[in-house]
């Protein structure tokens, strides 16, 4: 976690940008914009976009999505305009992506793509894990297609390009729930890139209790299954401590559960946490506090839909603006919204020390 805890640092800023667009969460005229194109696409085509569902629906509806797709983009770099230089991290969730289908992922990657190039730290939330080998193909999110362009060379295993194409992410959300074979090979892949995993522990939804708050009888090591869990991170990590004190494998611990991040924080002193949950799941600066350690480090906190959607609450907007006119405003707005969960979470953390 070398680079995420410089960049924290060097903003002096603990906060991740959720990126993760849905329709509703885009301007409507940036949505009818997409519309129009993509009709005027079908016509081009010579589909008929009424005839969604019907004989050539599987062609329209691909142009439907592949519009749809680029509004995303748009949307996104608009937000990226606003907060590059102010938050050290953004976090895309891939199912919104994946709802549009290889047009969505399309715009993932992009969106992926753009947030590195602007020097951000991309965390690909797309909690992945299986079993070992699986696992294997799952990890070259993190580097790279599983053969490269060699000529002649013989295939005895995945021996991957490296680089970051074609997802240019830092690093990943996994599900550790198969065990240790299924992180091994996300822990070499984020080796290979000097990048970093985020391993489910405790989440922030509120039914995550079912499973996560589950008792464990002495033989198994006592308290819940969430704290073995951490327990468990916390020893696969171990060999992966950088200079920042922190291993490659942090945790996700949702802000909606402060009290048990108190106790994962003191149970897991080399996992840097990803806290989920600020903002529209009821999450405050004061909740994320203690997942922090004693030198304010060890965890950012994300915030999608607050920063996201912060237009929404605009009094200037209106669906009659220009297109130009909505997205300058969602850079604006995303920009506030960032400096505020900035400034709350610095001077939360200022006053509890
Ligand atoms: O425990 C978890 C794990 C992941 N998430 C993800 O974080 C964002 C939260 O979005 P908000 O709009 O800020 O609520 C979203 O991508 C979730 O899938 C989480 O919330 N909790």
């Amino acid at each position: 976690m070398d680079r995420l805890t410089a960049l924290v640092q060097d903003k002096n800023n603990p906060t991740v940008v959720g990126l993760d667009p849905r329709p509703e969460l885009l301007p409507s005229q940036l949505i009818e914009q997409a519309r129009q194109r993509a009709a005027r696409s079908m016509a081009q085509m010579g589909l008929d976009p009424k005839d969604l569902q019907q004989t050539q629906g599987e062609q329209a509806q691909a142009v439907w999505a592949d519009h749809l797709a680029r509004a995303y983009l748009r949307f996104n770099l608009a937000i990226l305009e606003g907060v590059a230089d102010l938050v050290p991290a953004v976090k895309p969730q891939i199912a919104m992506y994946e709802a549009l289908g290889p047009w969505g992922i399309r715009a993932y990657t992009g969106t992926c793509r753009a947030a590195a190039d602007r020097g951000l730290y991309v965390i690909g939330d797309v909690k992945r894990g299986d079993i070992g080998s699986t696992a294997e193909a799952y990890a070259a999110h993190l580097d790279g297609l599983p053969l490269p362009f060699t000529p002649g060379q013989t295939i005895d295993g995945p021996a991957h390009s490296g680089g970051r194409f074609p997802w240019y992410e830092d690093a990943l959300t996994i599900n550790v729930y198969l065990g240790s074979d299924g992180v091994e090979p996300f822990l070499q892949a984020a080796e290979h890139i000097q990048g970093d995993l985020f391993a489910l522990v405790r989440t922030s939804n509120p039914s995550g209790s079912q499973i996560q708050e589950l008792g464990l009888d002495t033989a198994s090591g006592g308290g819940t299954i969430y704290q073995r869990l951490g327990d468990l991170v916390e020893s696969w990590g171990q060999s992966s401590i950088g200079e920042s004190g922190y291993s490659r494998l942090g945790a996700v611990v949702g802000a909606t559960h402060p009290e048990d991040g108190a106790l994962l924080r003191q149970a897991m002193p080399h996992t840097f946490f990803l806290v989920p949950g600020y903002g529209a799941q009821g999450g405050s600066a004061a909740d994320v506090v203690p997942m922090f350690d004693q030198s304010c480090g060890g965890a950012v906190v994300n915030s999608s839909r607050g920063i996201i959607a912060a237009w929404r609450k605009d009094p200037d907007y209106s669906p009659r603006l220009s297109v130009q006119a909505a997205l300058g405003m969602v850079t604006r707005d995303a920009r506030q919204a960032a400096q505020a969960m900035k400034d709350d979470l610095n001077q939360a953390i200022k006053e509890a020390r």
